[in-house]
């Protein structure tokens, strides 16, 4: 992806499309030799998509077509729970299978410790730890980087991405080239979409770094995180329950028996209000872009009889 537009290869193929496709790193499309803004983007394996930051409703293509996604943090201030439950949602929903990935081992006294975190995250998420400066990122890593399959590393700014993307390219050298972009708000941000192969035959996405992660359109996704509290919530006596206040509400229950952890639950009624908060705003956006493009269709009838 550059600023504007994107790089577009194929057999033969290298060429530079100024705008049109709707598409992201890790996008097929079907080329329009004659009017390459016309090429169609193909239908996707998988999408991650995350909500616009600033205060745009929009949504950010990350990365299409991934198999597994390394949701990468250090074994350092950067290891947030919360975070990482938030990568995971996002993951399920976009059928993506998550790997969390702790580097900077070698910077700690005591890695086991956040990697024990880290594996009571989900039991659904394997955990590597490494040293991405070392050797380890190629043996570590090889099970999901086989011929084929295409990955990416996802995370904050500064957890080792770009480290770990030059490690897997062995010898290839992966000039990181940043492209600069203006947010919503007119700044300049640095970010990359980039797609590199390994000699392996893998496609490796390098994204850019993200910290702010709000969930859109993500229900199945964060229930799939939680499958047990999500589960329990089915067994209240009102459908809508809130899990506050109400009478019969097992999740209640489940806390008052101690037999949940009430600082994940409270994580879990956070993302689930955060998402639907921002997909009912979505909803309501998309329902008046369509009522404003009925609008201007029936103008256009109008005229023209
Ligand atoms: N000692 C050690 N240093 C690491 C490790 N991983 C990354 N680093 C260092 O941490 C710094 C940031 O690493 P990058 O690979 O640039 O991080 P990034 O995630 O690509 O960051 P952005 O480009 O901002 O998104 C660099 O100086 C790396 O050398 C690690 O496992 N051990
Ligand atoms: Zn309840």
């Amino acid at each position: 992806m550059h600023r504007n537009g994107l790089q577009a290869r194929g057999a033969d193929i290298d060429i530079r499309i100024p705008h049109g496709p709707d598409a992201t790193v890790g996008d097929w499309l079907l080329l329009n030799r004659e009017l390459p803004s016309a090429s169609e983007v193909l239908e996707r394996k998988s999408l991650i998509k995350r909500r616009a930051p600033g205060r745009t409703v929009g949504l950010q293509l990350i990365a299409a077509n991934l198999d597994t996604a390394f949701i990468v943090t250090s074994c350092n201030d950067d290891f947030n729970v919360a975070r990482l439950e938030r990568f995971i949602a996002l993951c399920f929903e976009a059928e993506v299978s998550p790997v969390i990935v702790l580097t900077k081992t070698d910077k700690c006294d005591a890695p086991e410790e956040y990697i024990a975190k880290a594996e009571a995250v989900s039991s659904a998420v394997p955990v590597v730890a490494l040293n991405a400066k070392s050797d380890e990122p190629r043996t570590k890593l090889a099970e999901w980087c086989k011929h084929g399959q295409t990955v990416a590393f996802l995370g904050s700014s500064g957890v080792g991405k770009s480290t770990l993307t030059n490690a897997l390219a062995e010898d290839t050298a992966i000039a990181t080239q940043e492209v600069r972009e203006d947010d919503a708000r007119g700044r300049h941000t640095t970010t990359r979409r980039q797609l590199y192969f390994l000699p392996s035959g893998c496609a490796v996405l390098d994204t850019p770094g993200m910290r702010e992660l709000q969930l859109t359109d993500a229900a199945s996704g964060v229930a799939e995180m939680f499958p047990d509290l999500d589960e329990l919530g089915t067994r209240c006596k009102f459908n809508d329950c809130s899990h506050t206040v109400e009478p019969g509400c097992a999740v209640l229950a489940a806390v008052a028996n101690n037999d949940i952890d009430a600082t994940r639950l409270a994580r879990w009624q956070k993302l689930v209000a955060e998402e639907e908060h921002n997909s009912a705003t979505l909803a309501e956006r998309r329902g008046k872009d369509k009522a404003f493009g009925k609008m201007v269709r029936s103008a256009i009838k109008k005229k023209k009889r």
